[in-house]
């Protein structure tokens, strides 16, 4: 399973510009001689971080950003975990995560379950209101989740127990909290003993500086890869999915479990 990262700056406020970057970032890590078969983006990557605007700038239904997933799915043979869009549905507006087969198939959506009060996200947005739940690319079962999410260990369980494999995070996490960022990553890979994989941007928006350090954490807990804090990068990695049930064989934390007491 070879995978591609986007850590980007994205233009706050300027979907159009931003679907130009992904487009044009698509087209350079396609056009390498070793394709990957995964790409993963950030949070709320067309419109950025711009909370008070959202109104104006939130697309309807995925109406704009699904096409645009599956043109490129289609044209370059590829899956997106296709980070996640401000989403107008149902009176208010969702940070809804998405997720696109090589076939052009809307896969999985998901909206953002925890909404961060130190971003003030509650006033602008809506919080999702069903678990995050396992989907298959290429018969694998996965989860995404959304940045905040990250804190919640028990939305990374219950992945882990549907079957997940690897979890996806889409972020547009701040640089004050980077140790959370790399230890919670980290923690959650331990503890489910999966695949962690990151996309987080850079720059700032508002006085928020964004933390980078897009990453990958293996079953065990190792760190296989890191972005820098402040450059844009693609994290190029493929993933041994066989180490998962090595891991759970070495340390069998799932057969531990009281799930009697719990
Ligand atoms: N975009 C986010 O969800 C940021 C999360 C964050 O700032 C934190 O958990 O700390």
């Amino acid at each position: 399973m070879k995978y591609a990262i986007c850590q980007i700056q994205l233009v706050p406020g300027h979907p159009e510009a931003n679907y130009q970057l992904i487009e044009q970032w698509t087209h350079t890590v396609m056009s390498a001689e070793q394709k990957p078969d995964i790409l993963v983006l950030p949070e709320m990557w067309t419109t950025a971080y711009t909370l008070p605007d959202l109104q104006g700038l939130a697309e309807h239904r995925l109406e704009i950003t699904l096409p645009f997933l599956q043109r490129l799915a289609m044209q370059y043979d590829v899956h997106f975990i296709g980070g996640s869009v401000a989403n107008q549905k149902d009176g208010g507006i969702y940070n809804t995560a998405l997720v696109v087969s090589r076939q052009g198939e809307l896969v999985y959506e998901y909206d953002k379950a925890h909404l961060v009060p130190m971003l003030n996200e509650p006033a602008y947005l809506q919080e999702g209101k069903s678990l995050a739940r396992v989907f298959e690319l290429d018969g694998i079962k996965m989860g995404v989740i959304i940045c905040y999410d990250l804190r919640f260990p028990e939305l990374a369980r219950s992945l882990a127990l549907e079957g997940a494999q690897v979890l996806h995070i889409v972020a547009e996490w701040p640089e004050a909290r980077t140790s959370h960022w790399q230890a919670l990553q980290v923690a959650r890979a331990i503890e489910n003993q999966f695949y962690v994989v990151s996309s987080n941007v850079i720059g700032s928006y508002d006085g928020v500086e964004f933390a980078g350090c897009s990453m990958v954490s293996d079953p065990w807990g190792d760190t296989l890869a890191q972005a820098s804090q402040d450059k844009e990068e693609t994290l190029l990695i493929s993933l041994n999915l066989q180490q998962v049930p090595k891991v759970r064989e070495d340390v069998p934390v799932f057969k531990s479990r009281r799930a009697d007491l719990y």
